[in-house]
């Protein structure tokens, strides 16, 4: 009797690629129209985690400044179009990124991606940054009515890429990661080097890892073992 895969999942923003100078410099593009000042690096951990939308309007409310419901739609386009057109600008995967994908996946796991970002946003920066094809599932916080930290988007996640929710894992930076996998009794890894607000080591996460190169197959194997 063969037993399924083991479904992988990552988040894409502070987990997979260092998206911060680039989500920095459209987000400031984006409300610089509006007069606002710039946001920092320090302030992006407190902004992103929800998806472009969110993240703007968060901007608004650091800066103390009102954002009617009806203006939000143009600077949403605003920030896509800044965005899309510097793709990849200056993400990168983080270290030992690829070599943990592929000695997973010559392992026989399945890969997948459950991102907060607009899929129509993941799925070009993945593209352009060489690791589509790693990939049998890449969701965004558009795909389903719902995402993270709602356990559907992850379960869905672990559907589209061919595995079950019993045997998966999830890796993240934020809150929203683990809570997603707590919420759909998944065990967890936060990675420290992404966009928490908080201390990773208060997240809950089943694990924490500090780089990919001890993402190995034993840890794996030990998460999703049942008892
Ligand atoms: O872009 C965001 O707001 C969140 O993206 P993530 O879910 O990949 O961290
Ligand atoms: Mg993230």
């Amino acid at each position: 009797m063969t037993s399924p895969a083991t479904t992988i999942v990552f988040d894409l923003d502070g987990t997979l690629v260092d998206t911060a100078p680039d989500l920095v410099a459209s987000l400031n593009h984006t409300i610089a129209i509006k007069g606002l000042p710039p946001v920092s690096y320090e302030d992006l951990t407190h902004l992103v985690g929800q998806g472009a939308r969110v993240m703007i309007a968060r901007a608004f409310a650091l800066r103390g400044a009102s954002l009617a419901e009806d203006e939000l739609p143009a600077l949403l386009e605003r920030f896509i179009d800044h965005y899309a057109a510097g793709m990849p600008g200056q993400s990168r995967p983080y270290p030992g990124l690829t070599e943990a994908l592929e000695r997973l996946r010559d392992a026989g796991h399945l890969l997948a991606v459950c991102t907060n970002k607009m899929e129509g946003l993941a799925r070009p920066l993945i593209e352009k940054l060489g690791l589509t094809g790693y990939f049998t599932a890449i969701t965004g916080g558009d795909t389903f009515a719902v995402r993270k930290p709602d356990a559907a988007h992850l379960t869905g996640t672990v559907e589209m890429a061919g595995g079950v929710a019993h045997k998966a894992l999830m890796i993240g930076d934020s809150i929203n990661d683990i809570l997603a996998a707590r919420n759909a009794g998944i065990p967890s890894i936060a990675v420290p080097f992404g966009y928490s607000d908080v201390a990773i080591d208060t997240l809950g996460a089943s694990e924490v890892i500090g780089h990919f190169d001890e993402l190995t197959l034993e840890l794996v194997e030990r998460l999703t073992a049942k008892a």
